[in-house]
Formats: C-alpha cells, sequence, structure tokens
C-alpha cells in the first residue's frame, strides 16, 4: 500500500469540507493533517472529526492554511472563489499540489488558476462525480450525431442554499455541447428569457435553474428535435459522491508535473472519449 497521503481540507465547516473530511477518514491511502475554516468563525479550534460528525481526530480546525502547508502533501478546496484563489496562492508559494471543486469562477478568475497550474499541478472541476464526468466526454459526440437541428436546454436543481446559477457542471455541460457543434458557449448560451422573449434562437443553447430545499445536484441535457427528445439525466443523491472524487483527485496527483486538469484526466475519460 502507497505511504498515507497528508490531506488540507479548506471551507472545512462547509457542506463540501464536512462530507471530505468524512470520506478522508474513510480513506486508507489519505490523511487529514490540516482542516482550515473561516477566520473569525466560532468553530476554530473545534476537534476538526468532531465537526464532520466522525470520531474525534485530535486535529482542531485552524485559520491558516500557510501554517499548516509545510506537514501537507496536497489541499482540497471547496471554498467561495475569493478564498480558494488565496489558498491556491499559498499553495504555488509553497510548491504543493491543490484539488479545486469550487465553482462560480469569473472569466479573470480562471485565468489566475490556469497561471497558478503553470508552477504546481491543479485539478480543477466543476463536478467530481464519474457520472458527470462520462457525460461530459461524450456529449460532444452525442451532439455532433444529433446535429445542429436539435435544440439543447440544461437543466439544473440544487439545494436553496447554493450561490451561483447556472452551477458549474451545467455550464461546463453547454460547453461540452458548444464543443461538440464546433462552437465557444460564450456566443451561443441563453441565460435568460424574460418577458416577450420572442422565438428561439436557433443553434443556442438554453440554461434553466431551479433551487430548493435539500436537493443535492440534479442535471439535465435535454435535446428536442422534431418529434422526439432524449433527456440525459444525472442525480447526486449524496455529497459523499463528490467527496469520494476529490479523493481520487488528490491521490492522482501524486508525482504529477505543474499543470492545469480535469476529472477528465483523473478518470482517463480523454482516452475513452478519444475511442470514439
Ligand atoms: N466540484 C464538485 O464536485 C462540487 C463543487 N461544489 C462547490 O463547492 C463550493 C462549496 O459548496 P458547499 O460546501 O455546499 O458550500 P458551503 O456554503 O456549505 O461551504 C462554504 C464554506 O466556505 C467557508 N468560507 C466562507 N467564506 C470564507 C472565506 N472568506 N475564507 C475561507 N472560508 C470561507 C464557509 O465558512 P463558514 O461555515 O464559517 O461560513 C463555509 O464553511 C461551491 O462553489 C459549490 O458549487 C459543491 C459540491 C460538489
Ligand atoms: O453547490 C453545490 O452543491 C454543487 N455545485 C456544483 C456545481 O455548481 O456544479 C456541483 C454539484 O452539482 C453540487
Amino acid at each position: 500500500m502507497a505511504e498515507a497521503w497528508r490531506v488540507g481540507v479548506t471551507a472545512v465547516a462547509g457542506r463540501m469540507g464536512r462530507a471530505l473530511v468524512q470520506a478522508i477518514v474513510a480513506h486508507p491511502e489519505l490523511q487529514l493533517a490540516a482542516a482550515v475554516g473561516r477566520s473569525g468563525a466560532a468553530y476554530l479550534g473545534e476537534d476538526a472529526g468532531r465537526l464532520a460528525g466522525v470520531q474525534a481526530l485530535g486535529l482542531p480546525v485552524s485559520a491558516d492554511l500557510a501554517t499548516a502547508l509545510p506537514a501537507l502533501d496536497v489541499v482540497i478546496e471547496f471554498g467561495p472563489a475569493e478564498a480558494a484563489l488565496a489558498h491556491v496562492a499559498a499553495c504555488v508559494a509553497a510548491a504543493k499540489p491543490v484539488v479545486v471543486g469550487t465553482t462560480g469562477f469569473s472569466v479573470a478568475q480562471r485565468a489566475k488558476l490556469a497561471s497558478a497550474s503553470q508552477y504546481i499541478p491543479l485539478v480543477l472541476a466543476p463536478n467530481m462525480s464519474v457520472g458527470v464526468n462520462v457525460l461530459l466526454a461524450f456529449l460532444p459526440a452525442i451532439t455532433a450525431a444529433l446535429g445542429a437541428e436539435y435544440d439543447v436546454e440544461i437543466v439544473e436543481a440544487h439545494h436553496r442554499h447554493k450561490m451561483d446559477a447556472p452551477s458549474g457542471t451545467a455550464l461546463a455541460l453547454g460547453r461540452a455541447v458548444a464543443a461538440g457543434r464546433g462552437q465557444r458557449l460564450d456566443d451561443i448560451q441563453c441565460l435568460d428569457r424574460n418577458g416577450i422573449a420572442g422565438p428561439r434562437v436557433a443553434g443556442s443553447i438554453g440554461f434553466a435553474t431551479l433551487r430548493g430545499a435539500d436537493v443535492v445536484g440534479d442535471h439535465t441535457v435535454w435535446m428536442a428535435g422534431a418529434g422526439e427528445r432524449l433527456e440525459l439525466t444525472h442525480r447526486a443523491a449524496s455529497r459523499l459522491n463528490f467527496a469520494e472524487g476529490a479523493l481520487r483527485a488528490a491521490n492522482w496527483l501524486r508525482g504529477r508535473a505543474p499543470g492545469l486538469y480535469d476529472m477528465q484526466d483523473v478518470l482517463g475519460l480523454k482516452d475513452f472519449a478519444a475511442l470514439q
């Protein structure tokens, strides 16, 4: 068995932070070595395991990633975009790899992540589940095969607390559809229909957002042709699914060269999609 890799989890009190701690505790090759929360939060100093609802780990939550970094092998980041960028900068300074699951980055913020990946290996993925990534890998071929006459709309549903819309996954699905048509999503996306919105623009990709209660994350790619409809849906039943994907990415980063990677790289789906 490989030597345990020491993992630091940021935004550790969040929904994903807690799921990550639960998954790391159950993982045979990973060890939680730092738990970092928001500066000033009431839970600082609490045991990271207890905070996540598992056994005490003897590891208090701190607010300072930089101090913890020398004793870490990899960092997993699911915090808000600005905080995530600050943590990635600290990883660059300490030459440590990082897995970023945060969504809602602006174009400028994504460019900063790309720059950081010149110095460290960085996995960036809006969805760490196997199912969504298989869908992302095959969607360009599916939409290319259907042809541009099929109207594509992407519908996503999440819990009531989600901050960004459309979800990072919905936008990634949109990019995959656009790629299948040899286009860029920015040029054909329709994010808003309101009032006398007029007929659907041919070739556009529409997005619809639902928010409610405790929905973990549902995504449907809806493809309507004359007289038929193809709908591809992924439903996440638990955040552990995303957390286990993030751990897979963290483990995959062992010995990796600097670069910007995604879950298609981690899961070997790029080679698979290339076989089509
Ligand atoms: N890639 C994937 O597979 C997935 C991605 N996500 C993405 O992960 C992100 C987090 O989601 P989720 O866990 O549900 O969100 P939460 O709101 O539950 O957690 C966010 C955490 O960030 C902390 N935080 C807030 N501000 C700061 C700051 N300035 N510095 C450091 N930490 C801060 C919060 O601290 P406090 O608790 O003290 O307020 C909170 O613990 C979102 O972008 C979401 O879209 C989610 C699921 C899967
Ligand atoms: O905020 C969430 O919860 C989720 N966010 C990700 C996204 O924006 O795509 C992934 C997942 O659907 C859950």
